[in-house]
């Protein structure tokens, strides 16, 4: 399998992901929140690039989710907060979710052939999944308005980790930038959670009082869920 990790979404080549399975990930927070929303038993999570659209698709009925710049988006229903995301607040329910970074990052993955919501905290799965879809694949970090996030690179590395454990080193081919991010994971895994605390990210939220959503994102391999985009609804991949 070839893997190419994208550092942020200014650098995705959308042609270029034709054919191919697009990993987006955006630990801090969208895409570990579409992961929770999921496993808490939402119908499907729309995600779109703006405040505008996501009030367009709105239907009696869904909830509205996103932020701008980690504030929630007013008058709507959550933030991004994957702690806001319970069962009791919504199982059952579609949500329209639009993010800074994490939402763009999907819409430029369209192309792909299957696009996949990744984290740390299904690392493992999403690995799986990517193995089981059988194409060359592509991590696209989302990071943050187009600058490389640690976070994010941290968790391409760990699913570069876990591919390579299933599949044999010689049988994965990876970019320059994909071969750091993996020797950053194996230096950084032990420590997740202080280097997400200590990444630029991390910093900003902690200060915007968001300390357990980075104690939560932090955590590697907890979940089995791997949402994929079918039509315009993020779902999860059947097991
Ligand atoms: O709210 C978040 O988690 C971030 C906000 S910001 O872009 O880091 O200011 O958005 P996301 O789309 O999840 O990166």
């Amino acid at each position: 399998m070839h893997i190419e990790v994208v550092a942020n979404i200014g650098e995705a080549r959308s042609e270029e992901f034709l054919h191919k399975t697009v990993v987006v990930v955006d630990v801090l927070r969208a895409t570990s929140t579409i992961i929770t929303a999921l496993s808490n038993g939402s119908r499907g999570i729309v995600p779109v690039e703006t405040v505008v659209k996501a009030k367009e698709l709105y239907r009696e009925g869904d909830l509205l989710g996103g932020e701008r710049f980690c504030k929630k988006i007013p008058g709507f229903d959550f933030g991004n907060s994957p702690l806001e995301y319970t069962r009791e607040a919504v199982q059952d329910r579609r949500i329209i979710l639009t993010t800074t970074n994490g939402t763009r990052g999907i819409q430029k993955a369209l192309k792909a052939s299957h696009v996949l919501a990744g984290a740390l905290m299904n690392g493992r799965a999403c690995a799986d999944a990517a193995i089981q879809l059988g194409r060359d694949t592509v991590i696209l970090c989302a990071g943050t308005q187009d600058v490389f996030s640690l976070e994010d690179g941290l968790c391409a590395g760990l699913i570069m980790h876990e591919i390579i454990q299933k599949l044999g080193a010689e049988h994965v081919q990876a970019n320059d930038f994909g071969m750091a991010m993996h020797s950053a994971y194996l230096t950084c895994k032990h420590r997740l959670l202080d280097h997400l605390l200590s990444c630029s990210n991390g910093r900003k939220m902690k200060k915007s009082g968001f300390l357990a959503d980075i104690i939560l994102c932090a955590q590697a391999n907890i979940s089995e869920s791997v949402p994929i985009l079918e039509n315009d609804h993020m779902v999860l991949l059947p097991r």
